[in-house]
């Protein structure tokens, strides 16, 4: 998977985001639609909720003849990820954030060819840099992507970019593309993102975007998530005057 990932449409889902939707269901309209990569995530499940959530994406991707072509990641959780590979599904790696697991580790259990995505803010990007932190780059050869946000203030993650004095540090193009054209590995950019925000995503020549809300809370995730696809492809006509 390591040398085919696609982070290109990535949907990041948990039970909690699904409006009493089962969380396979969103994720294979997403899938249909063009969507690259599945992210399982929750902070409300139980490792057993998680496991039985994981396993049953793992199948939707396999039913939907993608397994090894749609990545299936667990955020933050190696030990679920390994428990849903024990019961013998597809999942392909890890997402983690500066304080979970270590890089290294999620390497060596999520095997050679296995899929290791980091969170960084922008500082903690320049620490990758080549004259940054030889700490930092050290984990490189661990890892496949970066996750970077948000472009707005979220709900689905009302900590994310805010800094001590509570403000929230979003990202405009400008910085976004200076963040893509430094970054060792490729990023993936997320956290308040809607369709109108992909032309500007695209443009940065960033690799990806990822959304909870833009398809979980959508009346019509399937619609919602071909609308998303099609924004990043640039197949989006402007209306007729
Ligand atoms: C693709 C992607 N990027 C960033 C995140 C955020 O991860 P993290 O900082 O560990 O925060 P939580 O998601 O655990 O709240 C992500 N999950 N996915
Ligand atoms: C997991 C995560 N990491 C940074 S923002 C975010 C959630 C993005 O959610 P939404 O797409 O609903 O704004
Ligand atoms: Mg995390």
């Amino acid at each position: 998977m390591r040398d085919r990932l696609d982070i290109s449409a990535y949907l990041v889902l948990g039970p909690e985001n699904v409006g009493g939707r089962r969380v396979a269901e969103v994720a294979r309209a997403a899938i249909d639609a063009g969507f690259t990569c599945v992210q399982v995530r929750s902070k409300t499940c139980s490792a057993r909720e998680l496991i039985a959530c994981t396993v049953a994406v793992a199948q939707t991707i396999d039913e939907a003849g993608m397994a090894g072509r749609v990545a299936l990641l667990v955020n933050d959780r190696l030990d679920v990820m390994l428990a849903a590979r024990d019961q013998g599904v597809r999942v392909d790696g890890v997402h983690v954030g500066q304080d979970d697991v270590p890089v290294e580790l999620c390497r060596a259990h999520v095997g050679a060819h296995g899929i290791v995505g980091l969170t960084v803010t922008p500082d903690e990007l320049r620490r990758y840099r080549e004259g940054g932190d030889p700490e930092a780059r050290l984990q490189l050869p661990a890892l496949d992507y970066f996750g970077v946000g948000p472009l707005r203030e979220t709900a689905t993650k009302p900590d994310c970019g805010r800094d001590a004095h509570g403000t929230v540090r979003t990202l405009d193009e400008v910085e976004l593309a200076s963040l893509v054209r430094a970054s060792p590995l490729p990023l993936v950019v997320g956290g308040g993102v809607g369709k109108a925000d992909l032309p500007m995503v695209a443009r940065t020549n960033a690799a990806g975007f990822f959304v909870v809300s833009a398809v979980c809370a959508a009346a019509d995730p399937g619609v919602a998530a071909a609308e998303l696809v099609a924004a990043w492809r640039g197949d989006v006509r402007a209306p007729r005057p």
